[in-house]
């Protein structure tokens, strides 16, 4: 059973065709992370698997139903980018009234408030909270029930850094509990670690998915090898102009160290042949991160997107 497929979906708005033949797919114990420009069709795709909307064109399953079917939307808990709640009412009422409307256990409530930080808030009112406490209240609003598949718009918008990695921490384990998890955000960096596959998506298409290796190779983006000469850096420049051969490598320099972009084909063959060379004393070696993936598939062009405008 799979927690969601999106499989070659469109949606318009009107005249914007927002969404434009996605194919997407989550399975139980899998976190993905969902990113995009502002924009980019994350809130709709997530508005689609809720069944908040029907796709124009294409197939939206969920846990092997209908999108938007109460017995499979009672399965689901779903964390709204900006969460309100009445502020007059405590966490606890807060909680116990989604309980009731999920049908979920109100034993869960005290418990869930506890696991997202809020146990001796319960009781005071929300408007008393702070932009992080109406965050977690919101979290443990989307852990009711226990669902199947969690979604997740901005979940730590609000939250300090000790909160964001508690949060991130309770995700894997409800991950490795079962829990399929979809993790829409613009914060990228620290989520890395927590993920298992990321959907890149700009102007309403996939533009890449996988988990980082996949999406590395798929960027063909060039390895760092940050390399410090064991005789000097200009013996060490001229090994790598015998070893590159010519390939116009981009080599900085840096606090006596040399930096050099390669492609990652010939990074091995490279690093073999400074290591012949006898010019290397130590190597370190950078691969691109998330960001910089998500950024390059994002494009020159991102800034342009960030208005969200179509
Ligand atoms: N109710 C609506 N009517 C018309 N257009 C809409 C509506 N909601 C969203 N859109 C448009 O659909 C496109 C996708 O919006 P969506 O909210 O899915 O993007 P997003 O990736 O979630 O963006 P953000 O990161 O800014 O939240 C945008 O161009 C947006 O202007």
């Amino acid at each position: 059973m799979s927690c969601f497929r999106l499989e070659n979906v469109s949606y318009r708005y009107d005249k914007a065709l927002v969404l434009n033949g996605v194919d997407l797919r989550l399975e139980p114990g899998e976190i993905l992370g969902l990113f995009g420009h502002n924009g980019a069709g994350k809130t709709t795709s997530i508005k689609l698997i809720l069944g908040l909307m029907t796709p124009t064109q294409g197939r939206v399953s969920v846990l092997d139903g209908e999108a938007g079917n109460s017995h499979i939307s009672q399965h689901i808990g779903y964390l709204p980018e900006n969460v309100m709640f009445y502020p007059q009412l405590t966490g606890r009422e807060i909680l116990n009234h989604f309980a009731r409307l999920k049908g979920a256990p109100l034993s869960q409530v005290p418990q869930l408030l506890e696991q997202v930080g809020l146990g001796d808030a319960m009781n005071a009112r929300v408007k008393t909270y702070s932009k992080g406490m109406r965050q977690r209240l919101g979290l443990a609003q989307a852990l009711l029930g226990k669902p199947k598949l969690l979604m997740l718009d901005e979940p730590t918008v609000g939250l300090d850094p000790v909160a964001t990695a508690d949060l991130y921490r309770l995700l894997r384990r409800l991950r490795n509990e079962g829990t399929g998890i979809v993790l829409c955000s613009h914060v990228l960096p620290g989520v890395e670690p927590y993920i298992d596959r990321a959907a890149i998506l700009t102007d309403g298409a996939v533009k890449a998915v996988g988990d980082l290796a996949s999406l590395r190779r798929q960027a063909n983006m060039p390895v760092t090898l940050s390399i410090e000469p064991a005789n000097g850096t200009s013996a060490l420049e001229k090994a790598i102009a015998g070893a590159s051969a010519g390939s116009g490598l981009i080599i900085k320099k840096d606090d006596g160290r040399l930096q050099v972009d390669v492609r990652p084909s010939e990074k091995m063959a490279l690093i073999q042949s400074l290591l012949n060379s006898g010019e290397v004393q130590d190597l370190g070696i950078y691969q691109p991160t998330l960001e910089d993936v998500y950024v390059h598939f994002i494009g020159a062009g991102g800034l342009a997107h960030r208005g969200g405008g179509q």
